[in-house]
């Protein structure tokens, strides 16, 4: 059962970036339909949907964008059809575009050109986003395998609760619109959900709330604080090297990796790709000057985390599409531990951010970063981010077993 969805009919806010968020969570297909777009405006779109999805991507109208995005799906609206010659639609299909259309009158699906991939047939429900459209089908409507000529999508008000119908109605999949759009969160994660790659995301990419980041000193080796951070029960383990060659990096991170492995801990490579593909690390994480993330993506690939650090909510906007799988957002406060901090946060700057994240519904897990002591936590959380990234307060409490308990404890 296909699910093909469809884009808001106007242009809508931060509209690239939810679309590239529901591409990672496991979206398989969007056409494009803007009815009254203009080409300047649907430009202006493409170009921030990030390129790996525009294959995914079925245009409506001014086709002649196509050529210009790489785009090789277009759809062809009822009156398109009809008005446009079958040896175009033919020309088209062998040139390698794949064409859909709509049909609303049952009649017509067995006529359809077989140029056409398939064909939005509805619609099959009240529609939600469209007041007044209203079925036309029944409850106990069948779909006979002899009235298709091409695979028939079934459109229309079509939402979770009824998804179910459509399969026994036999159709070969459902398109929705009102479902995602007009709800107030990706409800299309929440539909798509347990096809394949949401699910991967959740088992693989879960990120934890408690996250050490390795230092080193006089008195400790990096190694060393990893170990300590380890025996104190933390399961999340940055390493943060600075000022050393790459292949003693590479050294250090192929002893962390077995350290981390050796506890069942998950350990996580900060600004250094390669070396976090060759020790097959759980993640890599990437500041604001360092690589971007789309090009680390292409060196580590889709099943490794990348978190990406902000301290704006521009920057935020930026990781989310770039498509960071969290956020280091800092620093909270002052801390000795990084060099060159971006402007101090304190907690009335996370309950901003956070605040506007919800009114934008961008759901990315946020970790505060930065000088954060365990007291603070309880304050941070109630801001609603995901969690902490700690550094110098583990290694230099006195009793690290406690204080990660106590954490565990606040944060679970
Ligand atoms: C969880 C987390 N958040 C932020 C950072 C900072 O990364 P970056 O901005 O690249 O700075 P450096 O750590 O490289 O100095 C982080 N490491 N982890
Ligand atoms: C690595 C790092 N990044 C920060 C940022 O604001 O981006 S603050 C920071 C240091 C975190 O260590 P501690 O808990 O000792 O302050
Ligand atoms: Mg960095």
């Amino acid at each position: 059962m296909e699910i093909i969805a469809i884009s808001h009919p106007e242009f809508i806010p931060h509209e690239a970036h939810r679309i590239n968020a529901l591409f990672r969570e496991g979206m398989l297909r969007l056409h494009l339909r803007k009815p009254d777009g203009n080409v300047a405006d649907l430009n202006r779109l493409l170009g921030e949907i990030d390129p790996e999805f525009y294959p995914k991507i079925a245009l409506h109208t001014h086709h002649e964008l196509a050529a210009q995005f790489g785009i090789n799906r277009l759809h062809f609206p009822e009156n398109l059809r009809k008005g446009t010659p079958e040896f175009m639609l033919e020309k088209l299909k062998n040139a390698g575009f794949k064409l859909s259309t709509s049909v609303h009158d049952i009649s017509e699906l067995n006529a359809l050109s077989t140029a056409f991939e398939y064909t939005f047939f509805g619609p099959v429900f009240n529609s939600i986003s469209k007041k007044g459209y209203q079925r036309v089908i029944h409850d106990d409507f069948y779909l006979k395998n002899e009235q298709k000529n091409v695979k028939v999508i079934a459109i229309g008000g079509i939402a979770h609760s009824n998804i179910e119908k459509i399969k026994e109605m036999n159709f070969d999949g459902a398109a929705m619109l009102g479902a995602i759009w007009h709800s107030s969160n990706f409800q299309f994660l929440n539909i798509a959900g347990g096809l394949g790659p949401r699910q991967l995301k959740s088992d693989l990419k879960k990120i934890e709330k408690l996250q050490f980041i390795s230092s080193q000193s006089a008195e400790m080796s990096h190694l060393e604080s990893i170990r300590l951070a380890l025996e104190a029960g933390c399961r999340w383990i940055q390493l943060r090297v600075k000022n050393q060659e790459e292949a003693q990096i590479l050294e250090i991170a192929t002893a962390a990796k077995s350290l981390c492995d050796s506890y069942t801990a998950k350990l996580i490579i900060n600004d250094f790709p390669n070396i976090a593909r060759s020790v097959n690390a759980h993640g890599l994480h990437l500041g604001l000057n360092d690589m971007p993330i789309s090009e680390a993506r292409k060196i580590v690939g889709h099943n490794m985390i990348i978190g990406g650090t902000a301290n704006t909510f521009e920057d935020i906007l930026l990781r989310v599409n770039e498509g960071a799988d969290y956020i280091g957002l800092g620093p909270f406060r002052f801390t000795g531990t990084k060099q060159n901090l971006s402007p101090i946060l304190g907690l009335g700057g996370y309950d901003e951010l956070m605040q506007r994240l919800v009114k934008t519904n961008i759901e990315i897990p946020i970790i505060a970063i930065g000088g954060i002591l365990p007291d603070d936590i309880p304050g941070l959380l109630a801001t609603g981010l995901h969690g902490v990234a700690m550094s110098s307060a583990l290694i230099q409490s006195k009793e690290p077993k406690e204080t990660v308990q106590k954490l565990d404890e606040i944060l679970c």
